[in-house]
């Protein structure tokens, strides 16, 4: 049965920084790729939240725009925060981790893969066949800490990693569930747990739960790393990566490290999801470096939404939005292959809108090759 929606209600919060100057990038393509596709149009609801917002208007993540996330098919967030921007008692602003709280988004996928026209970071000439996916926990592990951490006196503070077995359960089992989709796609479908179990008890019992969960998929192989060696085999042997499962902070650092592999923020394209909710955002943060400028790289955004065209279409039953999807994919990639455009971020000379002008000219030339 296919759906039965004739268009989808996206929340869009471009946020900060050039979290506002990727996201219409992003909206402009899906809009581009849906119509190329026959596929039902999305509507876009713009709201303001974030650190700028709070600085003019005394809130950082409005309950109206949070009533529209939860009232929308899916959400489209840029990047927020801004480190001259806070809250009276000096923390940063943030809302994307209260909205990973609000809509129980506990799975961060991180998709890291090169194609041609991506800059050669390793030499090694296998680093063509990067193709792994992080799935970062993102609703307890070390972050749980946030707002409870204690600076005890002028000597001590403290911050509590939690982990718990649900939260572990449910984070597993959809790494297995990925791995087991990318298996069939050629993959080898390995789940590798990335913890720190020789010296925490909290990543023991992370890595327990992790056992339990691998023994319900014998087709998917199970592996294990800690996390100080695989920050090291993400840099000398990425291509023997398939799926990384790992707590929240571990998850953080290394998406960005992963990103480095790639050509940078600029590329990593990211998916927050829930049980019922999903949040599409790169997993780059607002670049205060270089905002204003008109030169970020709009390829994580604009992947990003190409992730949320891919979860409404198995959510909806749509496999035109999937086909959008192929579109945005194969139309990033041969911007960057044909060098049409090519980065700032790259050293290229491209900007954001020379970027999204090309990705838009693509979609035409790539429609045969994905049909
Ligand atoms: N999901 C989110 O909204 C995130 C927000 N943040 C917030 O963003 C602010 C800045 O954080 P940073 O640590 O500087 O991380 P960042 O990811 O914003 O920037 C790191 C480096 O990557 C570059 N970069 C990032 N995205 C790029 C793009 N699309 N094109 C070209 N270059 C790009 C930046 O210019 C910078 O040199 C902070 O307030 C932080 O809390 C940070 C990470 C994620
Ligand atoms: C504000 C940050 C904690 C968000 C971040 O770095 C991320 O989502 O990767
Ligand atoms: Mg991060």
């Amino acid at each position: 049965m296919s759906s039965l929606k004739n268009s989808f209600k996206i929340a869009v919060l471009p946020g900060d920084g050039i979290g506002r100057e990727v996201m219409p990038a992003c909206l402009e393509v899906i809009d581009a790729a849906v119509k190329v596709a026959g596929a039902p149009p999305m509507s876009f609801e713009t709201h303001q939240a974030g650190a700028q917002f709070y600085a003019e208007s005394g809130e950082a993540l409005p309950a109206s725009a949070l009533e529209a996330c939860r009232k929308a098919d899916a959400i489209l967030f840029g990047a927020m925060g801004w480190p001259d921007i806070r809250f009276p008692d000096g923390t940063e602003i943030i809302p994307q981790l209260d909205l990973r709280m609000e809509f129980g988004l506990f799975a961060g996928v991180r998709p890291i893969r090169w194609f041609p026209g991506l800059p050669k970071v390793l030499s090694d000439p296998r680093a063509e066949g990067i193709d792994f996916v992080l799935i970062r926990e993102q609703t307890e592990g070390l972050f749980y800490a946030r707002g409870r951490g204690e600076i005890r006196d002028d000597q001590e503070a403290y911050d509590t990693m939690q982990i718990t077995r649900a939260g572990t359960e449910r984070v597993t089992e959809f790494a297995f569930q990925i791995a087991a989709q990318r298996k069939r796609r050629g993959r080898p479908g390995v789940v590798t747990c990335v913890d720190k179990a020789n010296v925490f008890s909290s990543m023991a019992f992370f890595r327990k739960i992790f056992d339990e969960v691998a023994e319900k998929h014998p087709d998917v192989q199970k592996d294990y790393a800690y996390v100080d060696a695989l920050a090291l085999n993400m840099v000398k042997k990425p291509w023997a990566l398939d799926v990384l499962v790992t707590e929240n902070m571990f998850g953080d650092i290394l998406s960005d490290l992963a990103a480095g592999l790639i050509g940078g923020m600029g590329m990593a394209a990211s998916a927050d999801i829930g049980e019922h909710y999903g949040l599409f955002q790169p997993a780059h943060g607002t670049a205060p470096d270089i905002a204003g400028k008109g030169v970020a790289n709009p390829s994580a955004m604009i992947l990003s939404g190409a992730m949320m065209l891919d979860w409404l279409a198995v959510k909806h039953r749509e496999p035109k939005l999937a086909d959008a999807a192929r579109l945005i994919e194969a139309a990033v990639e041969h911007t960057l292959s044909t060098k049409t455009a090519v980065p700032m971020e790259y050293g290229g000379g491209a900007n954001c809108a020379d970027m999204t002008r090309s990705v838009i000219g693509a979609l035409g030339a790539v429609r045969k090759e994905v049909a």
